[in-house]
């Protein structure tokens, strides 16, 4: 609003002096009584003329010139229409409105390219009545419209103006580019007549909304409908202005930004630190030794340069930088070069490794297949057995061996997929997963990579980490990883992935399917004795700054350590206490106090206190059911009691001591297989009905599950029914069906070894375990008789006397029996 004409107003004021405001008072658009009935009809194009308005006009057409210089040469007056449509080059009678204003021209100017200017000034409406002639201009018959504005003091008039007054200085302060002379004009129109037809005439809206204007004859009307147009105009401004206000501050902000880069740069100059700027162009020179995939060049660079346009204080920067240092410091076809001889390899794997013969065989022979077939994509090794028996350390040696880099993951616990497979960068703090931190800390492409413990990583809601192992570990996938954070594939191909696991039954299956298990069974005491000197002593004396003579051990108390302080398969537990023995030893070197070189039994039992660990002893045979069995757990083997015991009843069967489903059907299965055969076995059919039988296996709160206890179950259960006597210093171990096989179980070498822990002599086995006898050593073997079979009644035959147990108990099947029968 105002502006345009305002402006062009000026202009013409400077340079010519022509404008001036008109008088309202002197120019009563009602007040005209010399204008004709016929004038000729001036369109315009852009604007609509109002009563008391004084505008320039530039005349471009050739019938408008002609027009004008007529009208001025006579009266000097024209009715001024505006045209519908912009656009029309000539318009005719249709193309105008048919209400306009009669304008007199206060002045004609022919500029010296032959362009007209008029200024015209406007002075009454009227409408059109008739046309008279349309050559050669139009020429029309008009009626003047009165317009009705109330005249005088009125509250509502004095309302109006000031309403319509203060929303036109609104306008106006909105709008700073307006000269403030249209402020002065505004405040010296007291009239609403002129005030309505200055302010619609000054209106920044479409010539059909003025033309709208223009046509109301009711002046208090037309005056509302104005104040409504500038009140709509008031908030398109002042959104406007909120836009460029925010606009403005931002680049505000923005100049803020720069000017606190500046200020760190100058910081950072006379601190001696690099720029950011400098900081990036090392980081791409660094990019351009790396022997990555173009692809990944390309991304690096791109991420450099998104650096660049960064504000280093900004939160994304140093997420940024972290990502880029992260591509840098990642081995890209990195390799260490492989040493394949075999023979080096298997020194150092016998060097490391006490025993294990079977199991560094397996492995050599693994590197001999790798070694023909010079690629990766064979199954990967899964060494399986109890804790502390070297599976971990024996992969580190296998990275000794290849001269390869080794890294090492834990699974245990593991459970959401993110730590697998990384966080997109999006999140806060996001990492990548750890198996490219792992790669990253190899600093090589091809290191040996444990995994750790993978049948304990389990699954839930945040999603499947063994689906992500199952994508590292197939050869086929695993040359395109992809970690969320990394955003780029990683090539895993060329990784000896290496698994270790204490159990099999809680590998996913598939993961299981991917992978060669080796068993590595836990350790005699000969071997644990063995190790400790060849292995564990020497290490801990290292690890506690002594020499090899400074002290040494004795070898009962070795054993004693191993009996009477640690009961485990492997030799975890066996080196941390050899290390408290030794630790104890180097305080009273350094402290130069009298002690023993060489440790004994005593030295033991001084330096680690009370036995721990009752050795696990046969109890004798004298109570009939009490029967031993041989257990495996994770732990390593275990010898457990089987006691049964009858009471008067009717035939009730009770199982206590936490037993499995499994070890309650084997129970099951042996009373079936007692009843088929108690001729046979010379046991009366009435006790099975008239005593209640209870089975309980101690130690209870230690949950017990499997069918390898089936044997010794029966066994329990004929001598409880026979009351005679169990083999001394007997085990056994072995499933039954009910037809009275003998089947083979598993754990038999962990089984042996507890056994033999426990002081029993001979053991019952399944005829079709034999061969996990035969490879275990046999001289830690040899005073053990074992006895195999292939049926319940050699099992019977082998472990039932014939005596009875002292005092033994007498059947009594009178009163039960009649009450039974009542
Ligand atoms: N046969 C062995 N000869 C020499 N040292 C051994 C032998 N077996 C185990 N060790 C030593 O015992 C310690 C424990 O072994 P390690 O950590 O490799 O056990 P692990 O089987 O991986 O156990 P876990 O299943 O708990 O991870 C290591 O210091 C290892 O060197």
């Amino acid at each position: 609003m105002f502006h345009k004409l305002f402006l062009s107003e000026l202009v013409q004021e400077d340079s010519e002096g022509l404008i001036q405001l008109i008088n309202p008072e002197d120019e009563d658009e009602n007040q005209v009584d010399d204008i004709p009935e016929d004038v000729p009809i001036l369109p315009i194009r852009n604007t609509v003329l109002f009563p008391g308005v004084v505008i320039p006009i530039t005349v471009g057409r050739q019938k408008s010139i002609k027009l004008v210089k007529k009208a001025y040469q006579g009266d000097r007056y024209v009715g001024v229409i505006a045209q519908k449509n912009v656009q029309t080059e000539d318009p005719g009678v249709d193309d105008i409105y048919r209400v306009g204003t009669i304008a007199r021209i206060i002045k004609m100017l022919v500029l010296p390219d032959g362009n007209t200017t008029i200024i015209i000034q406007g002075k009454s409406r009227f409408e059109i009545d008739s046309i008279i002639k349309e050559e050669p201009y139009i020429t029309a018959s008009v009626k003047l419209l009165k317009s009705d504005f109330p005249k005088g003091n009125k509250k509502e008039i004095k309302a109006i103006i000031q309403s319509l007054k203060d929303s036109a200085s609104k306008i106006l302060k909105l709008n700073p580019e307006i000269p403030q002379e249209a402020q002065m004009a505004l405040d010296n129109i007291q009239d609403l007549g002129f005030l309505t037809h200055f302010l619609s005439s000054n209106l920044n809206a479409e010539v059909a909304d003025k033309q709208r204007l223009l046509e109301i004859n009711d002046g208090i009307k037309r005056a509302t409908l104005l104040l409504e147009f500038m009140l709509k105009e008031i908030q398109l401004l002042e959104l406007k202005h909120d836009i460029q206000k925010k606009v403005h501050t931002d680049i505000d902000q923005q100049q803020r930004d720069y000017y606190l880069r500046q200020q760190i740069k100058v910081m950072q100059d006379e601190l001696g630190f690099d720029g950011p700027d400098q900081e990036v162009e090392e980081l791409r020179l660094k990019g351009e030794k790396k022997n990555w995939p173009s692809e990944v060049g390309k991304h690096f660079n791109k991420e450099l340069d998104k650096i660049l346009r960064m504000n280093p204080a900004a939160a994304e920067y140093p997420v940024a930088m972290n990502y880029v240092e992260l591509l840098l410091e990642l081995p890209w076809n990195e390799y260490t070069k492989d040493n394949f001889d075999l023979k080096r390899a298997r020194k150092i794997l016998d060097k490391d490794h006490f025993g294990m013969e079977k199991v560094k065989e397996r492995i050599i022979e693994y590197l001999a297949v790798l070694k023909l077939k010079q690629d990766m994509k064979g199954p990967i090794l899964c060494l399986y057995g109890p804790p502390g028996v070297g599976k971990t350390s024996l992969g580190r040696s296998i990275a000794k061996a290849l001269k390869r880099k080794y890294v090492r993951m834990s699974l245990g616990g593991v459970h959401d997929e993110a730590e697998i497979r990384g966080h997109r960068k999006t999140y806060v703090g996001a990492l990548p997963g750890k198996l490219i931190q792992n790669i990253k800390k190899a600093k090589s492409s091809n290191p040996v990579f444990i995994l750790d413990e993978i049948d304990k990583v389990s699954s839930d809601f945040r999603g499947d980490p063994a689906s992500a192992l199952l994508e590292v570990l197939d050869p086929e996938q695993n040359s395109t990883f992809a970690d969320n954070y990394l955003e780029l594939e990683y090539d895993l191909s060329k990784v000896l992935f290496i698994a270790t696991a204490n159990s099999l039954e809680t590998i996913h299956p598939a993961l299981r399917d991917r992978m060669e298990i080796i068993e590595i069974s836990g350790y005699t005491q000969e071997e644990k004795v063995e190790i400790s000197k060849k292995h564990l002593i020497p290490k801990q004396k290292k690890e506690h700054g002594l020499k090899s003579s400074d002290v040494t051990f004795h070898k009962k108390a070795i054993e004693k350590v191993i009996d009477g302080y640690t009961r485990e398969s492997g030799v975890r537990n066996l080196e941390r206490k050899l290390g408290s023995v030794i630790r104890h030893a180097a305080k009273s070197i350094a402290m130069e106090e009298e002690f023993n070189k060489t440790i004994t039994v005593d030295e033991v039992v001084k330096i680690l206190g009370a036995e721990i660990f009752d050795k696990e002893l046969y109890q004798g045979n004298e109570i009939a059911g009490v029967v031993t069995g041989l257990a495996w757990t994770q732990v390593g083997g275990e010898i457990l009691f089987i006691e049964s015991s009858l009471s008067k009843g009717k035939g009730k069967l009770t199982l206590s001591g936490q037993l499995g489903d499994v070890m309650k059907e084997s129970a099951m299965a042996a009373i079936s297989y007692l009843r088929a055969n108690a001729d046979d076995l010379n046991i009366d059919h009435r006790a099975f009905d008239q005593y209640d039988l209870h089975v309980h296996v101690p130690a209870g709160a230690v949950p017990k599950d499997g069918p390898s206890a089936g044997i010794t179950m029966l066994t329990s259960l004929a001598s409880i029914y026979t009351q005679r006597k169990v083999k001394e210093k007997l085990a056994m171990t072995g499933e039954i069906t009910l037809r009275g096989k003998v089947l083979p179980v598993g754990g038999i070498k962990e089984k042996i070894l507890a056994a033999k822990r426990a002081g029993i002599k001979e053991i019952i086995l399944s005829e079709r375990n034999k061969r996990d006898i035969s490879e275990i050593d046999e001289q830690y073997i040899k005073d053990l008789k074992i006895h195999y079979v292939d049926t319940v009644d050699e099992v019977l035959q082998v472990a039932l006397l014939k005596d009875k147990v002292k005092g033994h108990m007498k059947f009594d099947f009178t009163d039960t029996a009649v009450n039974s029968n009542n």
